[in-house]
């Protein structure tokens, strides 16, 4: 045989649920099998099947997935039919949670399936829900699988680290300050979400995370969706192996590079008529439902702060239930009052292409890491009010790394109520202050850096591809 001629490589990329995970995979998709039109940088047809984790929990997912494979024909997909959610648990829980776990159940069927299509995979890209289900079956199959972490290198740090951190908490000695994790610093108790420190036998999140995390040795690599000048500690640290010898090669690959033509009302049209940098766009991620007291509070806020906004509204956990009248919840007065300089949605935004209008001046965000690498990609200043989970160790990042600020004070959205006194105050200083527009327009340069022939990411990326087109 002629060994000169490539074999072609069939990539599968198997995300797990929720928009915040499907997202990053999506992009993922599309980076290693662009469109025939645009460069390929493997110089060979790739054949890529995204694998669809049947049932999806929101309309959101269920439309982002259909639109990318419209807009993305060459990609191939396969329905994977995932066990039934735990009926017990999925009253307490919050129902992402709950899917989460019937994806991690269902994670050593996700093998086999793959191992059905046709041609079978030579590498499979996958979450890290899946992993404990799936490395050791794909490794016995000779089959090469990464593993893509959807956080920030800063949680996920924390997650590879928190079963040890449970055993030192106990400890007397432990600084209630904080401990001190390599990559992080001293972390304060505070910004670890609570479910991280609780037994795995008593938390479901933390029973998934746990698990999978300990077969990350058995994949070929870690791809993150990060860059080394946003969180330079947490991605060297990884990298260096000091951390846990046995994890895997780590490679920050982010800004993952957007999809394009994903479906959302742009609004784009209001945002035309509107000076430059003079809006603040105001969402909290595809999921996260602020109480009713807090969001006309924070109505209150933004009209005080004079500052023109277009504001994303989600009542509800899951969007299949939102059904709540905008002009009940924040009053007729509000709309009078604001209808000059302001837009407030309840549907799908495409965020992407509004962060990317010349109108954005700033965005409230609970800092979803997709959220924040779609703002630092863009250089648009961030002002992080954290929901749950890892959102205050990302706003750590954003802080750190000069892309917005944080006020400490607020907590947890929900942990108080945030009179509107202070939101004014602190929408008005992201879009006024000179300081942070430089260092955000800074880290913005640095992700396009990133990118560019010779940057970190673009760097890493071409490995991954070498290591797929050898195989
Ligand atoms: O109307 C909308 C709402 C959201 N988005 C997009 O949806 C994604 C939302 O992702 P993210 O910002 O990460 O927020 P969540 O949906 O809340 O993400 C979950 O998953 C993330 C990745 O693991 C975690 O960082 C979050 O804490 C977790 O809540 C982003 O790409 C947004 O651009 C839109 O395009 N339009």
């Amino acid at each position: 045989m002629d060994s000169s001629v490539a074999i072609q490589p069939h990539i599968a990329v198997c995300p797990s649920a929720g928009i915040g995970h499907l997202t990053p995979f999506l992009r993922l998709a599309s980076m290693l099998s662009p469109p025939p039109s645009t460069d390929n940088s493997c110089n060979i047809t790739l054949t890529l099947t995204l694998i669809i984790i049947r049932p999806t929990l929101s309309s959101a997912e269920e439309n982002q997935i259909n639109t990318f494979l419209s807009t993305h024909p060459h990609i191939n997909s396969s329905h994977f039919h995932i066990l039934p959610v735990d009926n017990n648990s999925s009253k307490k829980q919050d129902p992402f949670v709950v899917h989460y776990d019937a994806v991690f159940r269902s994670s050593y069927l996700l093998a086999n399936h793959l191992s059905t299509l046709s041609p079978q995979p030579s590498v499979v890209f996958s979450d890290l829900m899946l992993a404990s289900g799936i490395t050791k079956p794909l490794a016995d199959l000779g089959i090469p699988n990464y593993t893509l972490i959807s956080t920030s290198a800063s949680f996920f740090t924390l997650m590879v680290t928190s079963a040890s951190l449970r055993t030192t908490s106990g400890d007397s000695d432990s600084d209630s300050d904080g401990d001190e994790i390599p990559g992080l610093g001293p972390i304060p108790m505070d910004d670890i979400p609570p479910f991280l420190m609780s037994e795995p036998d008593n938390n479901m999140l933390t029973r998934i995370i746990d698990t999978n995390c300990r077969h990350l040795h058995e994949t070929k690599g870690v791809l993150l969706n990060s860059f080394d000048f946003f969180e330079p500690e947490s991605v060297s640290t990884l990298q260096s192996g000091k951390l846990l010898a046995t994890l895997p090669p780590i490679f920050p690959i982010g800004p993952f590079i957007s999809v394009g033509s994903l479906k959302g009302s742009n609004n784009i049209s209001w945002l035309d008529n509107q000076p430059p940098k003079s809006v603040v766009f105001i969402s909290f991620g595809s999921r996260t439902a602020m109480a009713k007291d807090q969001i006309r509070e924070l109505g209150k806020g933004i009209e005080r702060s004079g500052i023109s906004f277009l504001w994303v509204i989600k009542t509800t956990v899951v969007d299949k239930e939102d059904k709540e009248e905008l002009n009940d919840l924040l009053g007729e007065a509000f709309f009078m009052n604001t209808k000059e300089r302001g837009l407030i949605v309840k549907e799908w935004v495409n965020q992407e292409v509004i962060l990317a209008h010349s109108a954005i001046g700033g965005f409230l965000s609970h800092c979803g890491w997709n959220s924040v690498m779609e703002a630092a990609q863009r250089g648009v200043p961030l002002l992080a009010w954290p929901l749950h989970g890892d959102q205050r160790v990302n706003a750590r990042v954003v802080e750190k790394a000069g892309l917005g600020v944080w006020e400490r004070s607020w907590g947890w959205i929900g942990e108080r109520l945030v009179k509107s006194e202070e939101i004014a105050l602190k929408i008005q200083e992201m879009m006024t202050s000179e300081k942070l527009k430089k260092s955000a327009a800074r880290v913005g340069e640095e992700a396009t850096k990133a990118w560019e022939i010779d940057g970190s990411s673009k760097k890493m990326f071409g490995k991954i591809i070498d290591n797929i087109c050898q195989k």
